[in-house]
């Protein structure tokens, strides 16, 4: 068994980042973007009202001012003349600042008579203008790598990028093991069982910027599993789900090296999923996870995520973690690093009493996993502890 951090790092070393496209904005929510998009302009690109109001040199602005309206500016509408002493320009928010003012009394603080406009007493401090660039300049830089998120996405499209160039997606072939399984909506005999945990890996899959293709299940035969590979070709990333043990039914590790797999390492120091399993599968990366539902969701999690970050061109980095407070005591762990499903609460987090790596309610019912290093001593209520939110 080798610890977490040294499985990930050995994962991490298999991967080559996989090719780029481009794609419209619209597509690119949640890809991951490659080139840095540099801004061709200023945004804004002139000195912009914040507010509706009027337009003034500030040497004008006093209480009981009289000034004269000497035209409009509105978004998409500049004035093209320049503001004088005494004078003013009806504006509206978004529109460029005409020459010659350099503040924006808004309309509340005047009384407006015909072409003639009175400052109120206590008009604000503000100038109500944004200067050009404040937002961005021109050369500017959305740098790469990064995943897209919907603000980096107006941000692209407010620096004038129309198309981005994002990693290609990484195909995740699935495929679940076993001769107990049938697929949901199927008529199991009474000694078999529904396939769950290739449905939820799939979404694990799509929700990390992966694209899933689900396999036929294979039974638990050489030349099953030997059929599901060659099925499984042209993916960037193989996972099987079961399999991986050490019972005699246990032949993925045998069937995967039959079909040209290299081994990186087998066995790891997690609870759940202890029997997990990588390497190298052509130009592709085989993970197998163990069948357990539990351990194999909670090792897409700890693995397959951050791979599939890997393989799109973001920093190789383990999962996230945040720090929080126990709101219940946890037992002290043994020599595992142990994913404890857990929920989140006024208090704190709290470690369900059932951990077994069978039991899906209890993941349905989590909304984090408490990371609790090997051989960690029990934990009182308002410790902290280190959590990956689900
Ligand atoms: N003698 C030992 N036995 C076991 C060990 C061990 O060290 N020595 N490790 C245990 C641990 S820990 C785990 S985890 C499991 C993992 O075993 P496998 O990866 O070989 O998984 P299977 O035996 O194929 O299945 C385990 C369990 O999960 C169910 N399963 C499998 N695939 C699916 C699926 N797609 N959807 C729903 N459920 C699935 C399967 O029916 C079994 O109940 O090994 C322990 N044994
Ligand atoms: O590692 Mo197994 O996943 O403990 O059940």
């Amino acid at each position: 068994m080798i610890p977490v951090s040294e499985a990930l790092d050995r994962l991490f070393a298999l991967v080559t980042p996989l090719d780029t496209q481009e794609v419209g904005l619209t597509a690119a929510s949640g890809r991951v973007l490659r080139a840095p998009v540099i801004a061709t302009r200023d945004q804004p690109p002139f000195a912009a009202s914040a507010m509706d109001g009027y337009a003034i040199r500030d040497a004008d602005c006093a209480p009981g001012a009289r000034l004269t309206v000497i035209g409009e500016a509105a978004a998409g509408h500049g004035f093209a003349g320049r503001v004088g002493p005494g004078e003013t320009v009806r504006i509206f928010t978004g529109a460029p600042v005409p020459a010659g003012a350099d503040r924006v009394v808004i309309q509340e603080d005047t009384t407006r008579d015909g072409d003639e406009v009175t400052l109120s007493p206590g008009i604000s401090e503000n100038r109500n203008i944004r200067a050009a660039g404040v937002d961005f300049r021109a050369g500017d830089a959305l740098s790469a790598p990064r995943l897209l998120r919907p603000a980096d996405i107006a941000l692209a499209a407010s620096m004038n990028a129309d198309r981005l160039t994002v990693s290609r997606w990484p195909e995740v072939a699935i495929i679940a093991t076993g001769d107990e399984l049938v697929a949901p909506g199927g008529a199991p005999r009474a000694d078999q069982i529904i396939a769950s945990n290739a449905y939820g890996l799939h979404g694990i899959v799509a929700q990390a910027g992966g694209a899933p293709r689900l396999l036929p299940i294979a039974g638990d035969s050489m030349a099953a599993l030997a059929q599901a590979f060659e099925l499984a070709r042209g993916a960037d990333i193989v996972v099987t789900i079961g399999g991986a043990s050490v019972g005699d039914h246990d032949l993925v590790g045998e069937a995967a090296s039959e079909a040209g797999m290299e081994r990186a390492f087998w066995k790891v120091a997690i609870r759940p999923g202890k029997p997990l399993m990588a390497g190298r599968f052509g130009d592709a990366l085989l993970l197998g996870l163990p069948g357990n539902p539990v351990s194999s969701m909670v090792c897409a999690h700890v693995f397959l995520v951050p791979l599939i970050r890997a393989l799109s061109g973001l920093p190789p980095a383990p999962a996230p973690r945040h720090r929080a407070r126990l709101a219940a005591p946890l037992a002290a762990n043994g020599p595992r690093e142990h994913y404890l499903r857990a929920a989140t609460g006024p208090d704190g987090v709290t470690a369900f009493s059932k951990q077994d790596s069978s039991l899906l309610s209890v993941l349905s019912d989590a909304d984090c996993l408490i990371v609790q290093p090997p051989h960690d001593p029990a934990r009182d209520t308002g410790d902290v502890v280190e959590v990956i939110a689900l």
